[in-house]
């Protein structure tokens, strides 16, 4: 009897794992076979093609491939002022690929996108190191990637949870301040008074975050280019320079004088044009959208490469690769002949919501630094970009 009764147990044991086992099997058939296969031939239907994918990784390998590229070191100093901004083709060789063989409207599978070649960023050596950090990201959309890469998965949440305690603990602190009468007017005061208890802790985490991220990373990074850019140009740190005394003479800067900054203001588009802080927007169909005579199927993801759209020499005219910030002189667009063309802020609903901030932060800073010194590229400095040649 007893016998009888664990072999019963082994028999539901058996018969449970086979069913789980199943299940998980086809999950995964279905995630890395079924979908991909089914999205790609949607897009092939509406005339999308691109790169074959390969099960389950889709066109990642190819990525890595192309990516693992010779290494092309340019030297900067003060003598020798070239320095390419083609940087398409050097950062994201494999999009430059990609959109010489099929064409600027492609289809490629990371799971599945429909891009105007996507982007990521000119490689400073100093970077390596964040930037294998972020490596696990290539993955994204891969099924399951967050066991493949499990270390790193496990790194990302521990360090989300540090900063989610460190900006909670800044946030209880600022409410207790707020109740003994601190009227400080940033971001977060004016958060926590208008919120009146409608945002949870959580959600408090979530926006300090959004703002932090979204506003940090992309202000330093186009400040830093602007100081590359303009120490390799000093001939544009002297138009400003000029501007400055003109404009703001040694008098207090306020709102009034930074707009008066025209030049400055193309100097920051033209960074913002080549080296664009955020490269790619991103949008998803949330049903089949209609375009022309395209039909951009459900749940596709959208990718725009701006640093692609930003380089086009069809939109830029022969010059699109050089630092010329006098063609934004009376033109938003900057002569782009699309009026998309040029949208380092995105577009839409969705535009960035600090641009106007941003662009005070950056000309406040220029207007202190430029008006006190003069910034120059150090001698035997290297600037490192990852090459492979198409
Ligand atoms: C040079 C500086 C900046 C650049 C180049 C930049 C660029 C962008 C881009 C491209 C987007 C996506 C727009 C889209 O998908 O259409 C975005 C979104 C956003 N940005 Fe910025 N940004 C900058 C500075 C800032 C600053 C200083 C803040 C706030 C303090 C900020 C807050 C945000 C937020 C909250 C979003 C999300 C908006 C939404 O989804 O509705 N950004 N930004």
């Amino acid at each position: 009897m007893e016998f009888l009764d664990v072999s019963r147990v082994w028999y539901m044991f058996f018969t449970v794992s086979v069913v789980v086992l199943s299940l998980v099997f086809f999950k995964l058939f279905l995630r890395c076979w079924i979908l991909p296969v089914q999205a790609q031939k949607k897009l092939r239907e509406n005339g999308f093609v691109g790169p074959p994918p390969s099960f389950a990784l889709g066109n990642i390998i190819d990525m890595k491939k192309l990516k693992a590229a010779s290494v092309m070191v340019e030297k900067i100093s003060k003598t020798s002022t070239r320095i390419s901004h083609d940087i398409h083709s050097i950062a994201l060789p494999y999009f430059a690929r990609w959109q010489q063989q099929y064409g600027k409207l492609y289809s490629g599978h990371s799971h599945h996108l429909v891009s105007y070649l996507i982007s990521k960023f000119p490689i400073v050596r100093i970077c390596n190191k964040i930037i294998n950090y972020f490596n696990p990201n290539r993955n994204l959309g891969v099924p399951f990637s967050n066991i493949l890469s499990f270390k790193q998965t496990f790194r990302a949440k521990e360090l989300g949870r540090e900063i989610d305690g460190l900006l909670l603990s800044i946030i209880n602190e600022r409410k207790r301040s707020l109740v003994e009468g601190d009227d400080r007017h940033d971001l977060l005061g004016m958060l926590l008074k208008t919120d009146k208890g409608k945002f949870t802790p959580a959600e408090l985490v979530d926006e300090c975050k959004t703002f932090f991220f979204a506003g940090h990373e992309t202000s330093a990074l186009a400040l830093t280019w602007t100081f590359m850019l303009l120490a390799v140009h000093p001939e544009w740190q002297d138009t400003l320079r000029e501007e400055i005394r003109q404009v703001i003479r040694d008098s207090e800067i306020d709102y009034n004088k930074l707009a008066g900054l025209k030049k400055m203001r193309w100097v920051m588009n033209e960074v913002l044009r080549l080296y664009p802080s955020a490269p790619n927007a991103q949008r998803q169909a949330r049903g089949d959208i209609k375009v022309n005579d395209r039909v951009i199927p459900n749940g596709t993801n959208i990718w725009i490469d701006v640093v692609a759209m930003h380089h086009d020499v069809e939109l830029w005219e022969h010059d699109g690769h050089e630092f010329r910030p006098e063609r934004f002189d009376g033109d938003l667009n900057g002569g782009c002949k699309s009026k998309m063309g040029f949208m380092p802020f995105g577009f839409g609903g969705r535009i960035c919501i600090g641009r106007s901030l941003s662009t005070m932060q950056l000309k406040i800073v220029l207007s202190l630094v430029l008006s006190r010194f003069e910034v120059s590229v150090s001698p035997g400095y290297g600037l490192q970009l990852i090459v492979r040649p198409l």
